[in-house]
Parts: C-alpha cells; structure tokens; sequence
C-alpha cells in the first residue's frame, strides 16, 4: 500500500467533531451517560470535572479515597467520546481486572481483559463469569477495521507482549487508541507503599503513543504525586480528594495475649454483626492476621461464636481462594480472615467491619485496607489491634529482611547472579509466614507468592520510617482521621480539623 493510501486509511474512520464540544454540550454528554448508561443518579464531587477533561483529552491525576469512584473517572469519558476508539487501562491484579470487566459487561459496555496466560487464569475467570475471550480473538478483533472495544485491561507486565503492542500500534494509528490509564498509580512510586518494577517501566508509554493518560490512586502522598507525573510524562489536571472518609470509625485496640484478643475480636465482631442485622439483612467483615496459622485459628474463633467465616491466603491454591472469595462477595461466608493479599481492587459495598490483629507495614497499606469497609456510604468500622511487642517483631523482622535485601544486592553486584529465587528463599525463612501483595502471576497460580520489591525494600530508611509512622498512628493520642489526612497531603486545611465522634479517640475527649 502506498504512504498516501496508508494515511487515507489512516484517517478515514476517525470521526471526529467539526469543531470541539462546548462546555455544556460535553456536560450533556456525561450527564446522560452517567443515567443511562452508569445507572447512577448524580456526579460526586469533583468526578464531573474530572471526566470532563479527560473528554478534551486531557491528562489526569486524581487522588480520592477508596471506594470513592475512581473508575468511573476512566470509564465514562470511554464511553461518552464521540470519536471512540479503545482505551487500555493498566492495572495491578487479574482479579481487579475481571471484577472490572464483568460489571462492565453487565451494563453493556464492550470491555475486555488480555490476559497474558488464558489458560491458567481460566479458572478464576470462570469464577467471575466474566466473557473475556481467548487472546487470538480479541486480538483479530482489535485489528479489525470497527473496533467495538470501549475498555480494554492489562496488567503492566502483560505490555511486553509483542502481539499486544502490535495491535496497540495498529490502533494508534488508525487513531482508534483513545486513552491509557494507570489505575493503583501509586505503585510506579518507589516512595509509594506498593511498588511494583513493571509499573516503574510504564513510564515509556506517553513517549510511544503520545496518547492521554489518567493516572489515578487512592494513597499518594505530595511525594508520591509529584513521582507519578514525572514518571508517565504527564502534565496533568490535577484532581485531588479529601482522604477523609467520616463513614468509618477508625479505633485501636490494645492486644493482650493471642486467647484474650482472639476472644475479644469474636465479642466485637459479633456487637456490629448483631448492629447491622437490626437494620440490614447481610453482614460483612475481614479480619486481616500476619501469618496463614492466624487466619486459620481466627476463622474458627468466629466460627464458635456463631460468626460464618473463612480462611484465605496464598497458601490456599487458586481454586479454593476462588471459592473463599466468591462465598464472601455472595455473602455465604460472613467474614474472611486473610493475609493482606485478600481484598485489593474488591469492590464489595457493604463491609461493615475491618479489623487488623496486627500492624500493616505502613499508613497508606493500612488506610487502603481498611478502607475496603464502608464503600457503600453508610456507618462501618476498622479495629487495629497494638501492643510494643508487634511493634518490635516487626522491626525486627524488617531489619533483618532489609539486611538480606542488601547482602543479596550485594551479592548480586559481585556475582551479576539474579538468583531470584534463593532470594525467595531466604525471605521466606523470616517472613515466610507472610503473604506479600499478590501479582497477577501469584494471584493466580497455586505457588507460594514470591515477596514483591516493594518501596519499604528499596529504601531502607523510608521502610524503617513507614513502620514508625504505622506505630505512631497506634500510639498516637491525636485525632486518627488528621492522622491520615496530614500524611497523604489532603490540601483542605478544613479536612485537618478533628473528626469530632469519627474515631476512638476523639470519641473519648
Ligand atoms: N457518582 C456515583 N454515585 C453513586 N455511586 C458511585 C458513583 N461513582 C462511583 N460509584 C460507586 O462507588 C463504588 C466504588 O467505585 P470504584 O470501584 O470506582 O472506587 P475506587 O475509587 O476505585 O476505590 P478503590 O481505590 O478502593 O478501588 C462502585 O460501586 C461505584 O459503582
């Protein structure tokens, strides 16, 4: 085909407006979008704006709590643009991403997932019912000349197949490749609580397509912000939320002995189920523990106390954590007592109660998981349970991991051997009873998830000083609502003020 002929096709469907939408006429466009198509009666603050520059092509970072309705801020404007084509959202676990896709797809939107292994993610895709197609048919359909695809999924490490950018490249330049997102931003950041290497390499993306990009995240501190824009190239409208979320109670509880306190999380566990079946007809909890064991004892504690619950962590296989999962999202299992690799990117509206029987690694790791409670809006509560001595283990434990960490660096820069898996090893004799956050490989596969590099690894002291941030917090006699605001940059100042009745210790003042 000839250079001109090529750009003929090229430009030939692109359907562009004569000239750009009005600010009423993209505000229409939203607005009907939201109704028809969302289902949802009116804007939250702020989402309104944020799609609509998303819609002038725009980029965006915007920073909300959890639970707010992020999503949203990428989906409509995928929906709503008048000249189409396929946005690709990038995003860090198989399971987020099938949840997406199958709500997506339920409101008849033509989202996607590619999933780099369909074979063995077949199972959990089943679980989901979600309709995602085999590879080689979703990409004879990116390549065909009216791609319906609005949404199309991947996690970050799914971008290096060829087959993949192909198809991206293909879309670029029929002008049919809309917009990239980056959702869970905060992991590109080695500030951030979440780092992940492959987000890190995403940073490549705004120099290829010279495409849009929102990038959003629910826990990024002003560090954390700037990071992420430099790295994606954005120049970015910024939108960036209150983390203040009064819906929760947040409380910290001193922990005694593993009797007593095991007997006091059932007690309290079973005053809020009592509470929420006076009013509702379900009730949902996680009870996140340290170590596989506890999340085996805790389930039964609660199961005495005539509480439905059920263990989850990696070491479970992939088909039985499916099964824990899908009883809980149903409601058969009341609540799941997990390592931290349960509950990422779940959107299960009505949790009632998150209760940590032992400390998270940092602020923004404990502000996300505990904010899977109260997504719906209405009354929930966090309990994290402290004493000196979990506080010291878990120094312990990080000074020892991030000791290895720098023997293995080390090592390796003398040897040049990536011995990956000694490095497993080796982490695992510490902390092998943890459950790191899980990647879409370990999701999803019945092996031991290997310990990501995360932030706190890279950065000894940043690791050490989001430990003593996390205990400070335990230890703290100030409001714990300011706590959160002041660390992750809330730019109100109103927002800084006490929460008043909203945690344990402003209640007791
Ligand atoms: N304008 C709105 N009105 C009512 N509900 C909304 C609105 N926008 C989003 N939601 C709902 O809020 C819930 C949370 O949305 P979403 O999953 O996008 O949250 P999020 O901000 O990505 O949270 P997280 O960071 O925890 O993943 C969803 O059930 C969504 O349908």
């Amino acid at each position: 085909m000839t250079r001109v002929a090529l750009e003929r096709e090229k430009y030939a469907e692109i359907k562009k407006p004569d000239k750009p939408l009005s600010g009423e006429e993209i505000e229409a466009i939203l607005q009907d979008k939201l109704v028809n198509v969302f289902r949802k009666k009116a804007f939250k603050p702020l989402q309104k704006e944020a799609c609509a520059e998303a819609l002038k092509g725009k980029d965006i970072l915007a920073c909300f709590p959890t639970g707010y309705g992020k999503s949203l801020l990428y989906q409509l404007p995928a929906v709503a643009a008048c000249d189409g084509g396929v946005t690709l959202v990038i995003s860090p676990l198989l399971a987020l991403m099938a949840d997406q896709v199958r709500a997506l797809c339920e409101i008849g939107i033509d989202a996607r997932l590619f999933n780099s292994s369909v074979a063995t993610h077949q199972v959990f895709i089943d679980v989901v019912r979600c309709a995602a197609l085999k590879r080689m048919s979703l990409m004879n359909e990116l390549m065909t000349s009216n791609v319906k695809v609005k949404l199309l999924f991947v996690a970050p490490e799914g971008l290096s197949n060829t087959a993949l950018m192909l198809c991206l490249e293909h879309l670029h330049r029929k002008g049919k490749f809309a917009r990239m997102v980056v959702d869970e931003a905060h992991c590109i950041s080695s500030w951030g609580h979440q780092f992940r290497p492959a987000y890190r390499k995403l940073s490549w993306l705004k120099r290829k397509f010279e495409l849009p990009i929102t990038a959003l995240t629910a826990t990024a501190t002003r560090r954390v912000q700037d990071d992420i824009c430099l790295c994606l190239r954005l120049n970015a409208v910024k939108f960036i939320g209150s983390t203040r979320r009064n819906e929760l109670f947040y409380e910290v509880a001193n922990k005694g002995t593993d009797s007593e306190s095991q007997r006091d999380v059932s007690k309290y566990i079973q005053k809020i189920k009592r509470n929420t079946l006076k009013d509702c007809d379900a009730f949902s909890g996680i009870v996140y523990c340290h170590t596989r064991d506890q999340c085996h004892v805790m389930a039964q504690v609660l199961s005495n106390g005539g509480v439905v619950a059920k263990a989850y962590h990696a070491g479970l296989g992939v088909k039985e954590r499916a099964r824990v999962q899908q009883a809980w999202m149903e409601g058969a299992a009341e609540v799941v007592c997990a390592t931290v690799s349960f509950g990422m990117g779940i959107d299960k509206t009505n949790v009632r109660v998150v209760v940590h029987y032992s400390l998270s690694n940092s602020l923004e790791s404990y502000y996300q998981e505990a904010g899977r409670a109260g997504r719906d809006g209405k009354r929930a509560f966090c309990r994290l349970y402290y004493c000196t001595k979990d506080a010291e283990t878990r120094r312990y434990l990080l000074m020892k991991e991030l000791q290895l960490q720098k023997d293995k660096n080390r090592k390796r820069k003398s040897t040049a051997d990536t011995g990956s898996d000694k490095r497993v090893k080796s982490l695992n004799r510490i902390g092998k009873i943890t459950d790191a956050i899980p990647t879409e490989e370990s999701a999803n596969n019945d092996i031991e998830p290997a310990p990501e590099p995360t932030g706190e690894l890279t950065n000894s002291r940043d690791a050490i000083q989001s430990l003593n941030r996390m205990i400070r917090y335990c230890e703290t006699l100030k409001c714990r609502h300011v706590a959160f605001s002041a660390h992750l940059g809330d730019l109100d100042d109103y927002s800084l003020q006490d929460c008043k009745l909203h945690c344990d210790v402003c209640a007791a003042q």
